[in-house]
């Protein structure tokens, strides 16, 4: 891994200080309560959050070499019809042989994990924490400031099949990452009961959006049925001034 200067970017990202007086006194063995946070959406959704998933000190060097190592582009990509240039830098990486990734109109070049050695670490970890995964691509993520997002979206493409287990890893700047029900189109979700709504209430047991702020080193993977049924987004923030890199791993089938 390269050598890094992990104190500067430290002081780049400074809305990010109060997060490493949090880790400092965090104890040497924490509960599997505390450092793991799993989240039933209902109906065969659900997100897991593990906000200390990786070392803070190693996150840093991450963070500084991803910034520096990763080609990262900023392309013109089609939403609703319209072209955009896309609100942050991304990067693709894929193992050899697989089908295409195509979004918003895109087609992202696929680097090979051999060029970037570390993020073969990272993928042995994420391996390791979540048993049967076996993921073959990742799509980078680099957010130079509050004014860089990801809208409202499911990772819903074809080529990860129907229930996909995505893993995301996010370094540096914490930002709010925010699920929202998409709208019921099926009888699943309407009211042929005939009973009266106020009652239908008490058995809608989960709530239809949930947020998480997103810390330096954290693992938050979303599986089952949540892309078919919910979106995500990471929205703007003015006061998140600083550089966050967030990895999603995948599933091509
Ligand atoms: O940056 C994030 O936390 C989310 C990125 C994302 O949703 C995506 O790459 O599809
Ligand atoms: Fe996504």
């Amino acid at each position: 891994m390269a050598t890094v200067t992990k104190l500067n970017l430290k002081a780049e990202t400074g809305d990010c200080h109060r997060l490493e007086a949090e880790q400092s006194e965090a104890p040497a063995e924490i509960s599997d309560s505390r450092t793991k946070r799993v989240v039933e959406l209902g109906n065969g959704c659900e997100v897991i959050y593990m906000p200390r998933f990786l070392n803070y000190d190693q996150s840093w060097d991450y963070l500084e070499y991803l910034n520096r190592n990763i080609p990262w582009n900023r392309p013109t990509i089609r939403v609703f019809g319209r072209s955009c240039v896309q609100p942050r830098d991304s990067c693709y990486v894929a193992s050899e042989g697989l089908p295409q990734l195509v979004y918003s109109g895109y087609q992202p070049h696929a680097y090979s994990w051999d060029e970037f050695p570390p993020l073969k670490d990272i993928l042995d970890a994420v391996h390791k924490a979540l048993p049967g995964s076996r993921f073959n691509s990742l799509l980078l993520n680099r957010y130079k400031g509050g004014d860089d997002y990801v809208g409202w979206h499911a990772d819903d493409e074809k080529l990860y099949g129907p229930t996909p287990e995505i893993a995301s890893l996010s370094f540096g700047c914490e930002r709010e990452f925010l699920l929202k029900k998409k709208p019921d189109k099926t009888s699943r979700g309407k009211n042929t009961s005939g009973e009266p709504p106020r009652k239908r209430l008490k058995k809608d047991a989960f709530p239809d959006k949930h947020s998480f702020v997103l810390k330096h080193g954290s693992l938050l993977v979303m599986r089952g049925y949540t892309q078919r049924d919910w979106l995500h987004s990471v929205p703007k923030r003015v006061k998140a001034d600083s550089l966050r890199i967030n990895l999603t791993f995948r599933l091509v089938l």
